[in-house]
C-alpha cells in the first residue's frame, strides 16, 4: 500500500477525520495501521495515528509521511476499529478515542523549537545585542534546534525577544513531539564470546586483584548479570570492569528496565478445589471458552461465595487455550492483596494498571502487554484496552460499579467495551457481582446472557445478623445524636471483646435532600418519583430531570411536623462526634481527603489490620473487598443518603451498598452483626438487604423501572450544554432540543431543556436535555444532526455540548 489514513493530533471536531498521505519508499515496512506518526499539517508537523492504508488517497496531491514513531505499534487493527466504534457510539472525537487506549505517557507532548531562520546572514551579526548574539550562537551550536526553555535560560533572552527574532527571520520555531517518559535503561555486563575465559585469565597482570576476581566470577557463572549486582557482590568499582570490557574480555549490554510496582515476593499458590456451585460455574465458562464464540457470563454470587477463585480458574482455562485474559476491577478494589492472589496464581504472566502506578509504572506495564511478556492483566477501568492480540476472557469483576462509566470524553462504559472487544475475538465475558446491576440482572433473567449463580457462602461460613434501626423512633425517644442507641450498645461491646467495627457514611451526604424527621418522608418530584434537590441560593426543592420546582415546605407535607432537615454529614463530622461520645476509642477515618497521597489508602488499612485502630470510619472506598477477621461490626450511619439522591438508580445502589457493606462483616471465625440506620425502614431497597432477598427486589425494581420507563427498559441519551452566558445556554438548548424533536423518530422521547442542579458551575451556566428511546435504533445522525444546526447558529465556540449515553453521573 502505498498510501495510508491519518487520524491528526489536533484537537477539534472540524478536524475529526482521517487524512491520507503518502507513505515513502524507506518507511514502507514501519507505517502498519495503529502506529503513530508524524505528519505536516498546515504549517506544523503534528502526531498522528494510522487508521488504515490504501492503494489510492482520496484527494491529489497528498503530503508524505515524514516519521514513524514507536518501534512497535501501540495499536493494532483491531483497537483501531474499536476506536472507531467508541467515537461513534459514545459521541467522542477518534483522536479521544484513541488516546484513551495508550498510557498517557506516551501522549504526546510539543517542545517549541528554535532552529536557524533563513535570514542569518554573518554581517548581521555585530548589529546584536549580547544577549541575542548569543541565542544566536547557541542555535546554531545545537544540531537539532535548541527548546525554548533553553533559549529563555540565557541571560537578558526573553519572549519577546525571541519572538522578535522569529519575527525578523532569523530565527524559526518548530514544534516537536517529545514522549514523556523513556523506558529504563540498565547495563548488563557479560563475557565475551572469543576465546574462553580461563585463557584470559593470563592476559591480566597478576596484581590487577580485582579484575582477575572479576573474570573468576564469570568463569563460574557465565551468564549475564547486571552490572550493579555484579560490584555489590565483588565490591568492585565501575573501573575495573570496563578495563575488561577494553581488553575485549567482557561486554556491556545496554538492557530496557521493567520498573515492576509490586515488589512483595508472592508466594505461588495452587488452584483450591471448588465447591459444587463454584464448579458448575467454571465449567459453563469453559465451555463457552472451547466455543472460541463470543458469550456473555453473569456471574451472581453472594458475598464471600468464591468469586475470585472462579475467576482464577477461568483464566488457567483460557492461558491453557492460548489466550490472554484481563481482568477488570474497580479502582478502590483493586489493592494489593487483590493483586497478590492473580500473582499467586500466575507469577510473571501478569501485568498490573491502575491509576496508583507512577506514569512510568504504568508504561512499562503496559509495554509488557506489547511484548508479550504477560499474558493477564489486572486493571480499573481503562485496562479493558490492553493491547492483546488473543484475548479469551474478560473479567468484569463488581459489573455494577458506577466507576466502569468513564465521565470524561470518550464517555465510555468498560463492561459494552469489553463485550465489544470479545465479540471481536470470539472471546468470553464474565460480569460478576454479589450485587449485580439492575439491568445486567434483567438481561440474564431474560435469556440474553447466561445466569450462573453462587448461593452459599464458602465453607458455609453464616451471613451477619442484620438490625435496622428506624431513626425516627430514636427522635421519638429524645436521642438526638446520630448515633442510635442499637449502635452505641453494639460498638461499646465490641470494643470491650476487643474485636473492631467498620462504620460506614456514604460520601454524598451533604445537606442536599429535605427530610422529615418525625415521619421520614422526603419530598419528591410529582412527576418523576425522585427526591427533589434542595437549592440553597433560592431555598427551593428542584427535579433534575424534568426541572420541577417548588419552595421548601416549613412543614412535613406528609405528617405537618417542623422537623424538617437537610439531611447530611460529612465523616469529619461523625469522627467529632464519636469522639465526644466514646473516648478514648481509636478511630482511622478514610475517605478523600485522608487518603489523597499516594499509598495513603494501603497504610491505613494496614494499620487497622495490625489493629492500631478500633473503628474504621469511612466512605463508600471502604465498602468492598476489604477482609478483615477482627471486624465484627458494621454500622450504616445513614443508609438514606444514597436513598434520596436524585437518580432512578437510588434504589438499586441503596441494595447494594447495603448488601456489600454487610458482607464485611463475620468472613471469619467470629460472628458478625450489621445495624443499619435509617428513617426510611420500610423502603423495599433496605428491607430487602436487610432479609438477603436478592430475588424480590431485582424483581420489584425491574417492575418500578418498566413503569417509570427506565432502563433496562429503555436507553438514555444525556445532552449536556454550558455557556458563559446564560441566556445564550438556554437559547441554545432549546434550539437543539426542538431540533432533536424534529429530527428523532416520534418513539424517542425528548425531555427538556431542564437547568442542571448546579446551574453555574466553574462560570459556566448548565443546561440539559434527556433523550429516552428503546433500544435497536441508531439515533447518532439525527442526534449529530441536531448538534450541527444549533451548532451553525451559536458560533460563538464558548457553547460546549456533551452527549453523554448511559450516563451515570448527571450534570
Ligand atoms: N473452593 C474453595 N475452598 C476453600 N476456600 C475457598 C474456596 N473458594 C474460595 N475460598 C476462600 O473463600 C474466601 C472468599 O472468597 P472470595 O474472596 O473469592 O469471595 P468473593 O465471592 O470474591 O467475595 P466478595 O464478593 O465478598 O469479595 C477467600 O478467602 C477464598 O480463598
Ligand atoms: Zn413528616
Ligand atoms: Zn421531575
Amino acid at each position: 500500500m502505498k498510501f495510508a489514513s491519518v487520524v491528526v493530533d489536533v484537537p477539534s471536531r472540524g478536524t475529526d477525520r482521517p487524512f491520507d498521505y503518502e507513505i515513502p519508499e524507506e518507511l514502507a515496512d514501519q507505517v502498519e495501521v495503529g502506529c503513530r506518526v508524524h505528519v505536516p499539517f498546515g504549517s506544523r508537523i503534528v502526531q498522528g495515528y494510522v487508521v488504515s492504508l490504501r492503494p489510492q488517497p482520496e484527494v491529489a496531491n497528498v503530503r508524505p509521511i515524514r516519521e514513524v514513531i514507536d518501534l512497535l505499534p501501540p495499536l493494532n487493527e483491531e483497537l483501531v476499529k474499536l476506536a472507531e466504534w467508541m467515537s461513534k457510539y459514545y459521541f467522542s472525537t477518534r483522536l479521544a478515542a484513541l488516546e484513551v487506549m495508550i498510557p498517557s505517557a506516551l501522549r504526546a507532548r510539543y517542545d517549541k523549537i528554535l532552529i536557524p531562520g533563513s535570514n542569518v546572514v554573518e554581517e548581521g551579526a555585530y548589529l546584536l545585542g549580547e544577549a541575542e548574539r548569543q541565542l544566536m550562537e547557541a542555535v546554531q551550536r545545537a544540531r537539532t534546534g535548541l527548546s525554548l526553555k533553553k533559549a529563555e535560560a540565557i541571560e537578558g533572552v526573553t519572549r519577546s525577544l525571541i519572538r522578535k527574532l522569529i519575527r525578523e527571520k532569523r530565527l524559526d520555531v518548530v514544534e516537536r513531539v517529545r514522549d514523556k517518559v523513556a523506558p529504563k535503561k540498565v547495563t548488563w555486563v557479560k563475557p565475551a564470546e572469543s576465546v574462553p575465559l580461563d585463557e584470559q585469565m593470563s592476559r591480566i597482570p597478576a596484581n590487577a586483584h580485582k579484575q582477575r576476581a572479576i573474570v573468576q566470577y564469570f568463569v563460574k557463572h557465565p551468564e549475564p548479570v547486571m552490572l550493579s549486582e555484579l560490584l555489590t557482590a565483588l565490591k568492585a568499582t565501575r573501573s575495573s570492569v570496563m578495563r575488561l570490557v577494553e581488553a575485549g574480555i567482557l561486554v556491556c549490554e545496554i538492557r530496557e528496565q521493567m520498573r515492576t510496582p509490586y515488589h512483595r515476593r508472592v508466594v505461588q499458590d495452587q488452584p483450591l478445589p471448588l465447591t459444587e456451585e463454584q464448579d458448575a460455574a467454571l465449567q459453563a465458562i469453559v465451555t463457552r471458552l472451547e466455543s472460541r464464540e463470543a458469550h456473555t457470563l453473569l456471574l451472581h454470587g453472594v458475598t464471600g461465595s468464591g468469586k475470585t477463585e472462579v475467576y482464577l480458574q477461568a483464566i488457567d482455562a483460557s492461558l491453557a487455550q492460548g489466550r490472554e485474559a484481563i481482568v477488570l476491577v474497580p479502582e478502590i478494589s483493586l489493592t494489593p492483596q487483590m493483586v497478590e492472589r492473580f500473582k499467586a496464581r500466575f507469577g510473571e504472566r501478569v501485568a498490573v494498571m491502575h491509576s496508583g502506578l507512577s506514569q512510568g509504572e504504568r508504561y512499562d506495564e503496559w509495554r509488557k502487554v506489547v511484548n508479550g511478556a504477560v499474558q493477564v492483566v489486572i486493571g480499573a477501568r481503562s485496562a479493558v484496552f490492553a493491547p492483546f492480540r488473543n484475548l479469551g476472557l474478560i473479567i468484569v469483576d463488581e459489573e455494577h460499579e458506577s466507576s466502569y462509566k468513564q465521565d470524561e470524553t470518550p464517555r465510555y462504559h468498560a463492561r459494552d467495551v469489553a463485550v465489544k472487544r470479545a465479540a471481536h475475538f470470539g472471546a468470553v465475558t464474565v460480569l460478576g457481582s454479589a450485587t449485580p446491576s439492575v439491568e445486567s440482572y434483567y438481561r440474564a433473567k431474560t435469556g440474553k446472557m447466561v445466569y450462573l449463580p453462587l448461593k452459599q457462602r464458602v465453607q458455609g461460613r453464616p451471613f451477619p445478623d442484620i438490625h435496622i434501626v428506624d431513626m425516627r423512633h430514636e427522635l421519638d425517644a429524645g436521642n438526638r445524636s446520630m448515633f442510635s442507641r442499637k449502635l452505641t450498645e453494639a460498638l461499646t461491646a465490641c470494643v470491650e471483646r476487643g474485636e473492631q467495627a467498620v462504620l460506614f457514611l456514604n460520601r454524598r451526604g451533604y445537606s442536599t435532600f429535605v427530610l422529615c424527621r418525625q415521619c421520614g418522608a422526603n419530598v419528591e418530584c410529582p412527576h418523576c418519583d425522585i427526591s427533589l434537590t434542595y437549592h440553597r441560593v433560592n431555598r427551593t426543592l428542584r427535579c433534575h430531570y424534568c426541572g420541577f420546582a417548588q419552595a421548601v415546605p416549613d412543614q412535613c407535607p406528609h405528617c405537618g411536623s417542623d422537623h424538617i432537615r437537610y439531611f447530611g454529614a460529612g465523616t469529619q463530622k461523625v469522627e467529632q462526634e464519636l469522639a465526644k461520645r466514646f473516648p478514648g476509642l481509636r478511630i482511622i477515618r478514610m475517605d478523600v481527603d485522608t487518603t489523597g497521597r499516594k499509598g495513603a489508602h494501603e497504610k491505613l488499612l494496614t494499620a487497622f489490620r495490625e489493629k492500631k485502630a478500633d473503628v474504621l470510619l469511612g466512605t463508600q472506598m471502604i465498602a468492598k473487598g476489604l477482609d478483615f477477621p477482627d471486624v465484627t461490626l458494621v454500622g450504616v450511619i445513614a443508609a438514606d443518603t444514597v436513598l434520596n439522591l436524585p437518580d432512578f438508580r437510588a434504589a438499586e445502589r441503596t441494595f447494594q451498598l447495603l448488601t456489600q457493606v454487610g458482607g464485611r462483616a463475620g468472613r471469619h471465625a467470629r460472628p458478625g452483626r450489621v445495624v443499619i440506620q435509617t428513617y426510611n425502614p420500610e423502603h423495599y431497597s433496605i428491607e430487602m438487604a436487610a432479609n438477603y432477598a436478592a430475588t424480590a427486589f431485582y424483581r420489584k425494581e425491574c417492575q418500578a423501572r418498566m413503569k417509570k420507563h427506565y432502563p433496562p427498559f429503555c436507553s438514555l441519551i444525556a445532552i449536556k450544554f454550558s455557556h458563559p452566558d446564560q441566556a445564550t445556554v438556554m437559547k441554545a438548548s432549546q434550539r437543539i432540543t426542538d431540533a432533536l424533536k424534529q429530527y428523532l423518530p416520534r418513539e424517542a422521547e425528548v425531555l427538556g431543556p431542564v437547568r442542571a442542579p448546579v446551574f453555574r458551575a466553574r462560570d459556566r451556566y448548565r443546561m440539559q436535555t434527556m433523550i429516552k428511546y428503546k433500544g435497536g435504533k441508531d439515533l447518532s445522525a439525527a442526534i449529530n444532526r441536531a448538534r450541527e444546526t444549533a451548532e451553525a447558529s451559536f458560533p460563538a465556540g464558548d457553547l460546549r455540548i456533551v452527549i453523554d449515553r448511559d450516563p451515570y453521573v448527571l450534570l
